[in-house]
C-alpha cells in the first residue's frame, strides 16, 4: 500500500480541524449539545467527536474559562490530555452527571441593558448578537421616525402614535416609556415570553424607566447599567454619531445626567471603554449570575 501523498494528508488535517471547530461551535450553543456530543462520541469512537479532548468540550461551553475547565477536570478526575474516546466508565458517569447538572443550572434569563444615550448600548448589543448567537434580542416598538440605515422590523417596529396606543390598550407591552420626553418605546411581551419559554436568555436594550418597570414585573431579571468612561467621552459619542439635532442632543444629555445618577439601582455596572470587552463582560455576567 502506498503512503498518502502530502497534499491528501494536509487536506485530511484541514477537514479534521474544520470538523472540530464546528463541533466546538455547536457545544458553545448549549449544554444539551455538549451532552449529546459526548454520547455520540462514546457510540462511535472513530467519529470526529470522539477525537475531541474533554478539555476542549468543557472549555467550549458557556461560562467555562481555562481556570474553571482545569478545576472541573480535576474534580471529575479526568486528565487534560484525555480524548472523549478514551474516557473510562466511571469518568463517563461523573461527566454525564456534571453535564446534566450544568444543563439544569443554565436557566434562561431576562437581562436588561440600560444606560445613558450614546453610551454604546446598541453597539454592545450588536456585538453580542454577532458573537453570542445563543442570546436572543427583543425588537422594540417605537413611535420615533426611522433613521437612514435602519430597517423596520429589525432595528425597531416603527408604528404611529395611534398604533402604539392600541398596543398599550391591548396589554401587548412588557414595559413602555416615553424616552427623552419625546417618542414612545415599548418591549413586546409575547416575543420575550416565547423566547424564555423556548429556553433562551433575552437581552433588552432599554432606558432607565423601562429597566425599573421590568424589575417591578420580573424581579428575577438581571439589570446591567452600561456606563461611559467619562462624561466628556459620552458627549463625544453622541455628537460624533451625528444622528440628533443640537436641541435633541441637549435634551438627551439632560436625561443622561439623571440616568448616570441612578446606576446604583442596577445589579451590575459595566464601563464601555472597549466594545468587545464590554460585550464579553455583559455575557459573562449573564452566565455567572445564573450559576
Ligand atoms: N467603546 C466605544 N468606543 C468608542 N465609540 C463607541 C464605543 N461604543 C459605542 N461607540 C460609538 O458611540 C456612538 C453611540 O453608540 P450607540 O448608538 O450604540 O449608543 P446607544 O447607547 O445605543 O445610544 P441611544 O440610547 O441614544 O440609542 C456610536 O457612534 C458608536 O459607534
Ligand atoms: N423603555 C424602553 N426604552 C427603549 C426601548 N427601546 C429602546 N429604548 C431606549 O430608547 C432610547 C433612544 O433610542 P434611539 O434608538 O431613539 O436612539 C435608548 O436609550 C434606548 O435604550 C424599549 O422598548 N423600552
Amino acid at each position: 500500500m502506498t503512503a498518502p501523498s502530502q497534499s491528501t494528508a494536509s487536506e485530511a488535517a484541514v477537514r479534521v480541524r474544520r470538523a472540530r471547530a464546528e463541533l466546538k461551535r455547536q457545544i458553545a450553543a448549549g449544554e444539551r449539545k455538549a451532552r449529546e456530543l459526548c454520547e455520540s462520541a462514546w457510540l462511535d469512537p472513530d467519529g470526529d467527536a470522539a477525537s475531541l479532548l474533554v478539555a476542549e468540550v468543557l472549555g467550549s461551553m458557556r461560562g467555562m474559562g481555562s481556570l474553571r475547565t482545569a478545576q472541573t477536570l480535576d474534580e471529575l478526575g479526568i486528565s487534560s490530555r484525555r480524548r472523549l474516546r478514551g474516557v473510562g466508565i466511571n469518568q463517563r458517569r461523573r461527566l454525564r452527571s456534571w453535564l446534566s447538572n450544568k444543563e439544569g443550572a443554565m436557566k434562561p434569563r431576562l437581562v436588561v441593558l440600560a444606560g445613558p444615550t450614546a453610551v454604546g448600548k446598541g453597539t454592545v448589543a450588536q456585538y453580542v448578537r454577532d458573537h453570542f448567537p445563543e442570546v436572543r434580542h427583543s425588537v422594540s416598538t417605537t413611535t420615533r421616525t426611522i433613521r437612514p440605515g435602519e430597517v423596520d422590523g429589525v432595528h425597531y417596529e416603527f408604528v404611529t402614535e395611534a398604533q402604539f396606543d392600541q398596543m398599550i390598550e391591548a396589554g401587548e407591552f412588557l414595559e413602555w416609556a416615553q424616552v427623552h420626553n419625546a417618542y414612545r418605546y415599548g418591549t413586546p411581551k409575547s416575543a420575550v415570553e416565547r423566547e424564555l419559554a423556548a429556553g433562551h436568555s433575552v437581552l433588552l436594550e432599554i432606558d432607565l424607566q423601562g429597566a425599573r418597570n421590568v424589575r417591578e414585573q420580573m424581579p428575577n431579571a438581571l439589570t446591567i447599567f452600561l456606563a461611559p468612561p467619562s462624561w466628556h467621552e459620552l458627549v463625544n459619542r453622541l455628537v460624533g454619531r451625528g444622528t440628533e439635532s443640537a436641541s435633541e442632543q441637549e435634551r438627551r444629555l439632560a436625561t443622561a445626567r439623571i440616568e448616570l445618577a441612578s446606576q446604583d439601582e442596577f445589579d451590575h455596572v459595566v464601563v464601555n471603554t472597549d466594545v468587545a470587552e464590554a460585550a464579553r463582560e455583559v455575557v459573562a455576567l449573564m452566565l455567572d449570575d445564573i450559576e
